[in-house]
Parts: C-alpha cells; structure tokens; sequence
C-alpha cells in the first residue's frame, strides 16, 4: 500500500509537501516504537495525514457535507481545517483503510481533539515538531517532551499552535483550546506531590 498511497502523493502533492509527510512518517514511527503503541499503524496514519492538503475549499466543503460532517462557523469560513477529516475520507476511499484507529489519527491531526488516543496524539505531535519544521529553541524543548510526557507535549503543542494562531491574526478552531484543556489536566493530574516542608 505505502508505494500506492506515495505513487498518489506526487501526483497530488507539491515535492516539499511529499517530504514533511515522510517526516511525519519516520517521527510517528519512532514515537510508536517509544510509546509501545503499534508502529505499523503510526505509519500508515503519518504517511496519510495530509492526503487532502491541497484541495480546493469547494472540495473539502463537499466531500465533508457528503459524509454528514459537521461544519461548523470557523471551518466554514476556513474550509482548509477539514483537510485532515477529509484526508481520512480519503484513506478510506482511495485506499481502503478501514482500521478506525488510524482514520481517528488522521482526521484529529490539526486540533487534536480531548481525549484521543495515543495513536492520534503522537501523529498530532509528529505533524508539528517533525524536523523540518524548524530547530527554534521551542521546537527543541517540545521534541524533548514528547518522548518525556505525552500529556504534557500535547499540550505545549497546542500552545505553541494558538500563539502562531494568535500573531497571525486569523480565526482560531475552539477544538485547539480544548485538546489543550484536556491534555493540561492530564498532565498535571500526573504530576507528583511535593510535600511542602514548613
Ligand atoms: N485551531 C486552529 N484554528 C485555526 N486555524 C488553525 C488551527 N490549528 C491549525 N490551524 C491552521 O490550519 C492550517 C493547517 O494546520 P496543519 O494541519 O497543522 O497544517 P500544516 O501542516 O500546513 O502546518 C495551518 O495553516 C494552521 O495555521
């Protein structure tokens, strides 16, 4: 399947496109072999996460109204957040992937989604700190943290998304705010007591 699925991807998607998904592809494998969870899925969920990057907005409205997707206001006026649902219609479609975990993976890899599992959080986390993403200090600190908690780099992640978000000025998905809510209870939950010594 993975020679089909890249035969499609450099007929679909831009070169540079083509080499942050490999990336993606090698980060959630190693994260998957990190965190026991099964590389073969990691593998197939980061080489077709971005399979709808490049349609046309009047695409992705289409094929997601088609599935009985709800679109709500900020996709509507940003149809390029279903990208990633529509990527897993896709894989579906195009490829047959019919293994639920993996299409979850795919569809949640831009606003996470609170909850997911730790399937979709390590594709979240490879799509935003892959490699080629940057070598910036923040960059740095979140690739540490995402094979030291996973909680806590989602998290992070989610944070370092919104300040972008916040900068650019643009429409920000409240899906973002409460993967990170989520993600930042978890994390602290986790966190051991200290006792404190009077
Ligand atoms: N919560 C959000 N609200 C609005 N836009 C978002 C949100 N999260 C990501 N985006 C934007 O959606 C686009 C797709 O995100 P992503 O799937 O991470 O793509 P890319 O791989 O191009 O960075 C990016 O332009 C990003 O800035």
């Amino acid at each position: 399947m993975r020679e089909k699925v890249l035969t499609w991807l450099t007929q679909n998607v831009p070169t540079p496109r083509v080499n942050h998904i490999l990336r993606v592809e090698q980060m959630a494998m190693d994260l998957a072999v990190h965190y026991k969870v099964d590389r073969e899925k990691a593998a197939h969920a980061g080489l077709m996460h971005d399979l709808a990057k490049c349609f046309k907005p009047q695409k992705l409205l289409q094929m997601a109204h088609e599935e009985g997707l709800e679109v709500d206001e900020v996709m509507a006026a940003n149809p390029h957040l279903l990208h990633a649902d529509v990527s897993a219609i896709v894989a579906r479609e195009t490829f047959g992937v019919d293994d639920e975990e993996v299409l979850q993976a795919i569809a949640n890899h831009t606003l996470g989604r609170p909850g997911m599992s730790q399937l979709c959080s390590i594709v979240f986390l490879a799509d935003s700190i892959e490699p080629g993403r940057g070598d910036t200090p923040q960059l740095q600190s979140l690739r540490q943290l995402s094979r030291q908690n996973i909680y806590q780099a989602v998290a992070l992640t989610c944070d370092f998304t919104l300040k972008l978000l916040l900068e650019s000025s643009c429409l920000i998905h409240p899906r973002v705010i409460l993967t990170r809510n989520w993600f930042l209870q978890k994390w602290k939950a986790k966190q051991p007591i200290v006792q404190k010594t009077v």
